[in-house]
């Protein structure tokens, strides 16, 4: 199949998600198309600077550049058919899943805290930072860069991040996530949303002083690369400039919990349960 960007009108097209990927970059947009031909819709493409190729394949839509056909964005195939599908959109395994995003600054104690979740309210805890250290281990091909980016206190692209949470997700057996430390940036928050479907139910956010918050990190002693003074100013920064938007987008839907996180820890567990006790009595 062609490329149908170069003749599908611009007013049909809205933009879902942007961002940067291999240099390129990468948006993409729903397009309210209906291929009379192939009698099939088309709803969205990728615009990259130079041609793309928009591929169906069996249970993935891809996009690919014609000269190295490398990867460049991938996801399941209901997220193109969704918009006007939306049985295939309720037959989705993730889309049942019910999350809780967990946010906080370096050493805001959100790992902590969520090992208390788990043990009183039967959440799976997915991190975000253990899972891409994970994929440094597993010697994956984006070892290298992830852990660069780490080092620097950056954050990684999103397609590598929300792939990696979507697996641990549809290998679990649990229906109940708190993911910690994620959504980092808009661009992690947007691509979450486009590719799993999932709004979370709300955001425990643990407020924490920049000095209590320092202490806790270089306390910590368990040689992370990111734990020392430097790429922990860098961390503070990036938390800053890129963290607050998306506490301020989830604060303007009425789903932001700020909490107290500058207290001992059996303190700050006692501000967080009664969200819990509420979630599992609605639930
Ligand atoms: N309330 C608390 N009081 C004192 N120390 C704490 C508290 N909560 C956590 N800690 C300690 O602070 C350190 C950082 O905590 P934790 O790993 O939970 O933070 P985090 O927000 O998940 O950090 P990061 O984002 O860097 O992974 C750990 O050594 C932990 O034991
Ligand atoms: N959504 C995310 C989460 C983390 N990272 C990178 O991992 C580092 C450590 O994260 P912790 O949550 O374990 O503190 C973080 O500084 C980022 O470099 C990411 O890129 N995206």
């Amino acid at each position: 199949m062609s490329f149908p960007g170069s003749w599908i009108p611009r007013r049909l097209l809205r933009v879902l998600a942007s961002g940067t990927t291999d240099g390129s970059f990468l948006q993409i947009v729903r397009a309210n198309y209906r291929d009379k031909a192939a009698s099939q819709s088309l709803t969205c493409y990728l615009r990259t600077p130079f041609a793309t190729q928009f591929l169906r394949e069996r249970s993935w839509v891809s996009f690919r550049t014609p000269e190295s056909d490398s990867l460049l964005y991938q996801f399941p195939k209901y997220v193109s058919t969704e918009v006007e599908n939306s049985e295939a959109r309720d037959q989705h395994p993730m889309k049942a899943a019910k999350v809780v995003f967990v946010l906080g600054g370096p050493g805001s104690g959100k790992g902590t805290q969520c090992a208390l979740i788990v043990e009183h309210f039967g959440f799976t805890h997915l991190s975000a930072g253990d899972l891409l250290r994970a994929e440094i281990k597993s010697g994956s091909q984006n070892g290298a860069m992830i852990q660069s980016m780490i080092k620097e206190g950056k954050i990684v692209p999103s397609e590598v991040t929300v792939k990696l949470l979507q697996k641990a997700m549809l290998s679990s057996d649990n229906d109940k996530f708190l993911i910690d430390g994620f959504p980092r940036n808009e661009e992690n928050r947007s691509a979450f949303e486009l590719i799993t479907g999932i709004r979370p139910e709300f955001i425990l956010f643990f407020e924490c002083s920049e000095k209590e918050m320092e202490k806790r990190v270089l306390g910590r002693n368990e040689g992370r690369i990111d734990d020392n003074i430097e790429t922990i100013k860098k961390r503070f920064k990036v938390f800053i400039d890129s963290g607050l938007p998306v506490l301020k987008h989830y604060d303007s839907l009425g789903k932001l919990r700020k909490i107290n996180g500058d207290r001992m820890k059996e303190e700050v567990f006692e501000s967080v349960r009664p969200l819990f006790t509420a979630f599992a009595k609605k639930d």
